[in-house]
C-alpha cells in the first residue's frame, strides 16, 4: 500500500530530537540545509534517474554517465550554483565519473603544485571545463612505489621543451580515472631529467587529445583499461592506459612550485619540502575519510531499516514473528557499524580542520605539521576505508538473501566502494607510513623534542607504560578518562614494543621489513585512538537538542567498547586491563545495545537520505519492502517474456532427450 509508513511505530520510539541530530550529522545548520535542498533537487529531476543502471552494457552505461555529467553541468550553470553547491550536486547524482578526478585531483594538483602564473593560465580553463583533466601517476608496473615510476620528462634546451616518454611497457600509465575516453589533459608524473641527471618525480601538464575532434595527439596512445568488478558500479568510470612516444611540451608546463628548471636547463629546488609533490594525495586522502561516513551510513541505513521490517522465528499463538533487529547477534553486528558511521563523521570533520590548518601554515612557510598531517590522512584513510568496505559487506549479510539482490543497493555500493582500500594508497602501505612516523616519534622521546598533536600522548610514555586500568564495575567504562587512557596505553605499548624489537636489528630497514605486520597493528591502534579521542572531544562540545547528546554518548560507548572487545588481545597482552575488566566492558556494551535499540531507526533517519540517493528497496523510508521487491522482479529483462530466449535451442532439446532417456 502506497503512503503507509511501515516504520512509523519504530519512529515513535525515538528518545531524541531527530531534526537536531540531522544538524549534528551534517556538521552545521548551513550544511544540513544545503544537503537537504540539493539532494531533493537531484531526487526530483528525472534527468538523474538511476533506473536500470546495473543492467546496462558497458558502452551504454558509460554514455549514460557522460549524459548525466553533462546534464549536471548544465543544471549547475542554469541554477548558478556555487562551487560548494555544485560539489553537493555531483555527490547526490551518485555516479562515479570523470568529473570526480577533474574537480577532485586535476584542479587540486595544479593549485597545490603550480606557480601563481601557472594557476592563472590553467585554472580558468579547467573551472569552465574548457579542458578536462585527470591525475596520471600510477603505471602498469608501479603504483604504491611512487619513486619507482618510469615515465621520463627529459629537458631539451634546444627547443625549451620537455620530451615526455614511456620507455617500457611497465611505464604505461594505468588506472587514472577519466583518462581512458574523456580527458583532454592530464597532470602526468614523470622522472625529471635535465643535463643527463635524474631529479626524481615531478608533475607536468600534458595535453592528450585535440580540443577540436578529441583525437589523441601525435605520440599519445590512450584507451580504457577494461571492465572492473561489479555490475554498473565503477564501470561508469573510464580508468585509462596511456603511453607517450617522445611527446613534446613547453617547459612552462612542468608544475614548478616545488622545483624549477631554468631556460638553460638548470634544476632549482625551492625552499619548500619535496613532499609537497605528494600534496594532492594528502588532500584526496582527507576527502576519502570524510566520504567513508557517507558510504557506511548509507549501508547501515539500509540494513537497519530492513532489520526492523524483517521478521523471523518466535511467533507465539499465531502472532507476529520477531523483528530481526531484536536479536542480540544482529545488534552486535549492526550497532557498532552505526556507531562507526558517526565516529567516522566526526573524525572526518576534525581531519578537514587539520588539513585546512596545515594548508594555511604551508602558505606561511611553516612546514612543521606536514609529517603529522601525512600520518593522519594516510592512517585514517586506511582505517576508515577498511572498516567501511568490510561494514558494507556485513550490512549485505545482515539483510540475508535479499541483500544479495542488486535492488537492495548493497552489491553496487560495495563494488563502488571497495577500491577505496587500494586507490590513493594501498591501505597496508599507508599503515606502514604511520608506523614509520610512530617509530620516529618513539626514537625521539627523551631528545627534548616534545610530541604534539595526535602523538602528544607519547610525551607521557613513562606513565602509559606502567599504568593499569582502575575499572571496577561495568559502568566505569563510560568514563571518558578511563577509555582514553586505555587506548593511549595500548597504542603506546604496541609502538614501544615494536621499537624495542626493531633495535635488535643491525639494519633498521631489514628490521622494519621483518616486523611489518606488528608495525601495521601498532599503526591501527594509534589510528583507533585518534577516532575514539575525536568522538569523545565532540561530546565535550555544547550539543543542543533534546536527548541528542545522550544518543551520541551511547554511540560513542558502543564504538570504543566494540573495539576494545574486538582487540582485547592487545589490551590484555599489553597488560593494561585484566580479563575481568574486559568482561565488564562487554557487559557494558550489551547494555548500550539495549539503550540504542529504540532509537535505531531514528538514528539512521538523521542521515536524511532520500530514497533516490539510497537506491535500495530494503532501505526505503516507508519500509514497504515486500510489494516493491515483488514489483521490481518483473522489471528484469528475463521476465519480458514467459518463454526464455534460448528455449528452442537449448531447453527444448534437453527436455526431449530426458523424455527419451526416461522411456529407455
Ligand atoms: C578524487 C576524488 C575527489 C572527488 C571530489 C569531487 C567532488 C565530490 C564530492 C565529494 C567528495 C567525495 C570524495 C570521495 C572520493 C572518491 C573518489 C576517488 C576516486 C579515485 C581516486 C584515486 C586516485 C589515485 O589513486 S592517485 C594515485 C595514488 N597513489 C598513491 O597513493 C601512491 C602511494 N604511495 C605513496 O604515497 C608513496 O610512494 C609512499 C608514501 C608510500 C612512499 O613514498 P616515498 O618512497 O617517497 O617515501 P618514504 O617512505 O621514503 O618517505 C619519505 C618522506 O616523505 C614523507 N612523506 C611521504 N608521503 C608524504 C606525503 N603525502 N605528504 C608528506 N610527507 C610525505 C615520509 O613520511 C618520509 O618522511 P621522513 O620524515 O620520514 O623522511
Ligand atoms: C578504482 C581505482 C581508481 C584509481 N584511480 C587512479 C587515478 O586516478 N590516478 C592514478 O594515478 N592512480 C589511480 N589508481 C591506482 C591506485 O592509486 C593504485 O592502484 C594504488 O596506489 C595501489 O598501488 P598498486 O596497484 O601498485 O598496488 P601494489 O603496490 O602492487 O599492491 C599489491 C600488494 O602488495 C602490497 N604491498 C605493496 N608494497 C608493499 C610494501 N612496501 N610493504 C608491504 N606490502 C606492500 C600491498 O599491500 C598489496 O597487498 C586507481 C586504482 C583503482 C583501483
Amino acid at each position: 500500500m502506497e503512503g503507509v509508513d511501515y516504520l512509523a511505530d519504530e519512529r515513535k520510539k525515538a528518545e531524541f530530537d531527530v531534526n537536531e541530530m540531522k544538524i549534528v550529522w551534517a556538521g552545521s545548520r548551513h550544511n544540513f540545509e544545503l544537503s537537504d535542498r540539493i539532494s531533493k533537487l537531484v531526487a526530483n529531476d528525472p534527468g538523474f534517474s538511476k533506473e536500470g543502471r546495473t543492467m546496462l552494457p558497458r558502452k551504454e552505461l558509460f554514455k549514460n554517465t557522460l549524459r548525466k555529467a553533462t546534464y549536471a553541468w548544465k543544471r549547475i550553470i542554469e541554477l548558478r550554483l556555487s562551487e560548494e553547491e555544485a560539489a553537493k550536486l555531483r555527490h547526490f547524482v551518485d555516479e562515479p565519473a570523470f568529473t570526480d578526478l577533474h574537480w577532485g585531483m586535476f584542479i587540486p594538483a595544479i593549485k597545490g603544485q603550480g606557480t601563481d602564473e601557472q594557476q592563472k593560465k590553467w585554472l580558468p580553463l579547467a573551472y569552465k571545463m574548457q579542458i578536462i583533466g585527470c591525475y596520471a601517476q600510477t603505471e602498469l608496473g608501479h603504483g604504491s612505489n611512487v619513486q619507482g615510476l618510469e615515465t621520463t620528462a627529459t629537458f631539451d634546451p634546444q627547443t625549451d621543451e620537455f620530451v615526455i616518454h614511456s620507455p617500457t611497457l611497465t611505464s604505461s600509465k594505468w588506472w587514472p580515472g577519466g583518462l581512458g575516453k574523456v580527458s583532454t589533459h592530464a597532470v602526468v608524473y614523470a622522472r625529471l631529467i635535465t643535463n643527463g641527471k635524474d631529479y626524481g618525480i615531478n608533475g607536468f601538464i600534458v595535453q592528450l587529445r585535440s580540443l577540436e575532434d578529441h583525437k589523441p595527439l601525435p605520440g599519445v596512445t590512450v584507451g580504457d583499461i577494461g571492465l572492473k568488478f561489479g555490475n554498473g558500479a565503477y564501470n561508469t568510470m573510464d580508468n585509462g592506459v596511456l603511453r607517450f612516444d617522445h611527446v613534446r611540451i613547453p617547459r612552462d608546463q612542468m608544475l614548478m612550485r616545488v622545483s624549477q628548471v631554468t631556460r638553460e636547463g638548470k634544476y632549482v629546488q625551492s625552499d619548500v619540502p619535496r613532499q609537497l609533490l605528494y600534496g594532492t594525495m594528502v588532500y584526496v586522502r582527507q576527502t576519502i575519510v570524510s566520504d567513508a561516513s557517507n558510504a557506511l551510513s548509507r549501508a547501515v541505513c539500509i540494513a537497519t531499516r530492513y532489520s526492523a521490517v524483517r521478521r523471523q522465528f518466535g511467533s507465539q499463538n499465531g502472532g507476529q514473528e520477531i523483528q530481526v533487529i531484536d536479536y542480540k547477534t544482529q545488534q552486535n553486528r549492526l550497532f557498532p557499524l552505526l556507531a562507526s558511521a558517526y565516529a567516522f563523521r566526526f573524525v572526518g570533520e576534525w581531519l578537514k580542520w587539520l588539513y585546512t590548518d596545515v594548508t594555511q601554515r604551508l602558505q606561511a612557510n611553516d612546514f612543521s605539521t606536514l609529517p603529522e598531517a601525512h600520518a593522519c590522512t594516510a592512517g585514517l584513510k586506511s582505517l576508515t576505508t577498511t572498516a567501511t568496505a568490510d561494514g558494507i559487506e556485513e550490512c549485505r549479510k545482515l539483510c540475508g538473501g535479499h541483500g544479495y539482490l542488486c535492488s537492495s543497493g548493497l552489491p553496487e555500493l560495495f563494488a563502488v566502494y571497495v577500491p577505496a582500500c587500494t586507490y590513493e594508497g594501498d591501505n597496508t602501505v599507508l599503515l606502514l607510513q604511520v608506523a614509520r612516523f610512530l617509530m620516529k616519534t618513539v626514537s625521539q622521546l627523551g631528545s627534548g623534542k616534545k610530541p604534539v598533536g595526535t602523538i602528544a600522548y607519547m610525551g607521557r610514555i613513562e606513565h602509559l607504560m606502567q599504568c593499569r586500568s582502575d575499572v571496577k564495575q561495568a559502568k566505569d567504562w563510560l568514563k571518558p578518562s578511563a577509555v582514553v587512557e586505555a587506548f593511549e596505553a595500548r597504542a603506546a605499548r604496541m609502538s614501544v614494543a615494536c621499537a624495542q624489537n626493531l633495535s635488535k636489528f643491525d639494519n633498521p630497514e631489514e628490521g622494519f621489513a621483518e616486523l611489518a605486520a606488528d608495525l601495521a597493528e601498532a599503526a591501527v591502534a594509534h589510528c583507533q585512538l585518534i577516532v575514539v579521542s575525536k568522538f569523545i572531544e565532540k561530546l565535550q562540545q555544547d550539543i543542543p537538542g533534546e536527548g541528542v547528546k545522550q544518543q551520541l554518548e551511547v554511540l560513542c560507548g558502543i564504538y570504543y567498547l566494540f573495539l576494545l572487545h574486538k582487540h582485547q588481545g592487545d589490551f590484555l597482552g599489553t597488560g593494561y586491563i585484566t580479563s575481568k575488566q574486559a568482561s565488564l566492558a562487554n557487559d557494558q556494551l550489551r547494555a548500550l545495545y539495549s539503550q540504542l535499540r529504540p532509537n535505531a531507526i531514528s538514528l539512521v533517519d538523521a542521515f536524511n537520505y532520500t530514497d533516490h540517493f539510497l537506491d535500495s528497496i530494503l532501505g526505503r523510508y516507508d519500509g514497504n519492502v515486500y510489494p516493491k521487491l515483488y514489483e521490481a522482479a518483473w522489471k528484469d529483462p528475463l521476465n519480458q517474456s514467459d518463454i526464455a530466449d534460448g528455449f528452442h535451442e537449448y531447453i527444448r532439446p534437453l527436455l526431449k532427450q530426458q523424455l527419451r532417456t526416461a522411456r529407455l
